[in-house]
């Protein structure tokens, strides 16, 4: 039995850690959406972010809103893979900053698999010592979220959809704007069916009260060593589905808006089945004035879609000595890569 002492002691170490937060959640689910809320919010934190993002061509970097937190990018691969090593060299930079950070936010990519991501606080000697991971937070599509946990997937790899609300100590169950209240109760049921213990919270925007999802104390290594009695022994080995790819196109130059749309919209509406998430960050022809230099983001998420630029609040202006430079990305399956490279150029104005 410990000593009142000792119980104390690690009372205080465990105070002392650094929070982390770890939003997951599939493509498109609304997982930036969430963070730059985080990032916009007065709370009096410094707050670092890492982001991992899929694809081939990040854009990511592009949707993240300016703040004065520090930002981290690890684009080299994905995070519950090759970089996890990655986070690990941030967690020890980050430990060194002076004034100390209050909590670290990490958000995965929309194919990510929790569970190593989690490993990495439990085996991690340095990132044990110094950090507690507070809690999963898994965002959830709720107009296509049925569709992915359905997914039939390859022999041995798993469904990231059902990792990700397996592992989930808050779902929060955005874009509820898009379904009936009978598609939402079926949605609920789903996530109940395969995690009863996380709270399910509704949210528009990811809009919600940052108390609720931040150091909120929700991780418990023992539900999991429940559900997975091997979580920390494994090596962290995990498959991913490989008839899931991205193509992602930079492109010199402006475009014409009217054919950029055109083809965009029949492309979703031909392949958005296919095609689970598109995103760019555009150079528009005709569209600067004196004062502001716009910068176009496109979203896509399956079939649906639209265009927003920098002067809505929407990401960052062009700066005066950026070269524009066009980035488009496609997530998905059975990617044609050279119709989407030419259709791209061909809305070159
Ligand atoms: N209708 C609707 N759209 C939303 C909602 N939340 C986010 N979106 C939109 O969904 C799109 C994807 O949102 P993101 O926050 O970029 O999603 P993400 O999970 O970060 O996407 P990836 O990182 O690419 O996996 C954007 O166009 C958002 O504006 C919502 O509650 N309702």
């Amino acid at each position: 039995m410990p000593t009142r002492a000792e119980k104390e002691k690690a009372a205080e170490e465990a105070a002392n850690r650094i929070p982390v937060t770890v939003v997951t959640g599939f493509l498109g689910s609304g997982k930036t959406t969430l963070v730059n809320r985080i990032l916009k919010e007065r709370h009096g934190r410094r707050i670092a972010v890492i982001e991992n993002e899929f694809g081939e061509v990040g854009v990511d970097d592009g949707l993240v809103l300016n703040s004065q937190e520090e930002i981290f990018e690890m684009n080299n691969g994905c995070i519950c893979c090759t970089v996890r090593g990655d986070l690990i060299k941030i967690m020890h930079k980050l430990q060194k900053r002076n004034p100390k950070i209050h909590s670290v936010l990490v958000e995965t990519t929309g194919l990510a698999d929790p569970a190593p991501v989690a490993q990495t606080f439990f085996v991690d000697d340095f990132v044990q010592e110094h950090y507690r991971l507070d809690a999963i937070i898994t965002v959830v599509d709720a107009k296509h979220l049925v569709q992915h946990l359905d997914d039939q997937k390859p022999e041995g790899v798993e469904n990231e959809a059902i990792e990700q609300l397996a592992f989930a100590d808050r779902v929060l169950l955005n874009k509820v704007d898009l379904v009936t209240d009978e598609e939402k109760a079926e949605v609920v049921r789903r996530i109940k069916g395969i995690n009863g213990a996380a709270e399910i919270i509704e949210t528009v925007q990811s809009s919600v009260a940052l108390e609720r999802i931040l150091d909120v104390n929700a991780f418990s290594l023992e539900r999991i060593l429940q559900e997975e009695p091997d979580f920390l022994e494994s090596d962290g080995d995990h498959q991913h589905d490989a008839s899931v790819g991205s193509v992602g196109i930079q492109l010199e130059g402006e475009l014409d808006m009217d054919k950029l749309n055109a083809w965009l919209s029949k492309l979703l509406k031909d392949k958005g089945a296919d095609i689970f998430r598109s995103k760019g960050i555009l150079a528009v022809d005709g569209t600067d004035d004196k004062q502001v230099l716009r910068k176009y983001v496109f979203q896509g998420v399956h079939m649906l879609m639209g265009f927003a630029s920098s002067a809505d609040g929407v990401g960052k202006p062009w700066q005066p000595e950026e070269k524009r430079v066009s980035r488009l990305v496609f997530i998905g399956r059975n990617l044609n890569r050279e119709d989407l490279n030419a259709s791209f150029k061909a809305c070159l104005a």
